[in-house]
């Protein structure tokens, strides 16, 4: 079982460092999170391990080779992104043809299916085709490709509520017959919440939290009521931001107290998507 491995990775655009210092293991057979505010370094760490941009310093490696300029690795890498696929004035079949040879086998069976599913002419050439078809295409190509690394850089851009509500089961029941990783860098978190089996959460040019989503979703709290209620109750607890409206303060944490909250206090639970909020809130700066 491969896995890739990134251990302190800096990248530097002129001035700009956009990482600072990334460790994190992508390990067979799972499916992950990547997220983080507009401008972290998202894509650029994506496109570092797929050999599209080289690392500052540091090292991204697979089973302890490094993937730079390495063709064997490479090909068991697949990046789907904004990238436009070439040429436009070709078929869709042709562009799965491609695929095929360039990743040496194809799907076939799970490329008609989904052919079918999302309702693709493939005698249709690209540029015939509206944006939300062309990422489908994409798509199509990412899950039927061989390789053992997919990695998704905001695969659902362009598509209507019921074909990404269509690709997230189709990504779940090629996943069931044939595991491999997957890595989906969003801002939809909602909707990949439970898609997803580990979260990585980039901010201010590192790994802030890297965790089973499950254990992350059980612990994240909203603890409101009355501003000095909820700071007394809270006096010894790491809270990850908070917002106050009036007379009311709600605090996001990972641990609440053992004790049980004062009568004027309440617990409750949050999503994944309010707990990314909490998480980032205060990273104004990295935004761009
Ligand atoms: N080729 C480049 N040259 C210079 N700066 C770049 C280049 N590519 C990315 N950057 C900068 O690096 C930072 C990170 O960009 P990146 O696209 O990796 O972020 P992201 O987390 O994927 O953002 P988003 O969520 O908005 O897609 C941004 O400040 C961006 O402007």
């Amino acid at each position: 079982m491969s896995e890739i491995t990134i251990k302190q990775v800096t990248k530097r655009y002129g001035a700009k460092q956009v990482l600072k210092g990334v460790d994190l293991n992508l390990a067979a057979e799972h499916i992950y999170a990547l997220l983080g505010r507009n401008g972290v370094g998202k894509s650029t760490l994506l496109r570092m391990i797929n050999n599209r941009t080289l690392a500052t310093s540091g090292s991204i490696t697979m089973d302890g080779q490094s993937v730079v300029d390495n063709e064997t690795i490479q090909n068991r890498v697949y990046l789907m992104n904004d990238s436009p696929l070439y040429p436009i004035d070709k078929t869709v079949s042709w562009h799965f043809h491609t695929a095929k040879l360039m990743f040496g086998g194809f799907d076939e069976a799970l490329a008609a299916h989904l052919v079918k599913a999302f309702h693709v002419d493939q005698t249709r050439q690209l540029r015939q085709l509206s944006t939300g078809f062309k990422t489908i295409v994409k798509l199509i190509i990412a899950l039927c490709v061989p390789c053992d690394f997919i990695l998704l850089d905001e695969p659902v851009l362009g598509l209507d509520a019921p074909n990404r509500e269509q690709f997230y089961q189709e990504l779940l029941a090629t996943y069931a017959q044939r595991p491999r990783t997957f890595v989906i860098a969003t801002h939809l978190i909602e909707e990949i919440a439970t898609l997803v089996d580990h979260v990585f959460v980039l901010a201010h040019g590192v790994v802030t939290i890297d965790e089973a989503a499950e254990t992350l979703q059980a612990r994240g709290r909203a603890v409101s009521g009355p501003h000095q209620a909820v700071a007394t109750y809270l006096a010894e607890t790491p809270i990850l931001s908070q917002t106050t409206m009036g007379q009311l303060t709600t605090a996001y944490t990972m641990n609440v107290p053992a004790t049980p909250a004062p009568a004027a206090v309440q617990v409750t639970a949050l999503n994944l998507q309010q707990l990314f909020i909490a998480l980032t809130r205060e990273d104004e700066s990295d935004a761009v």
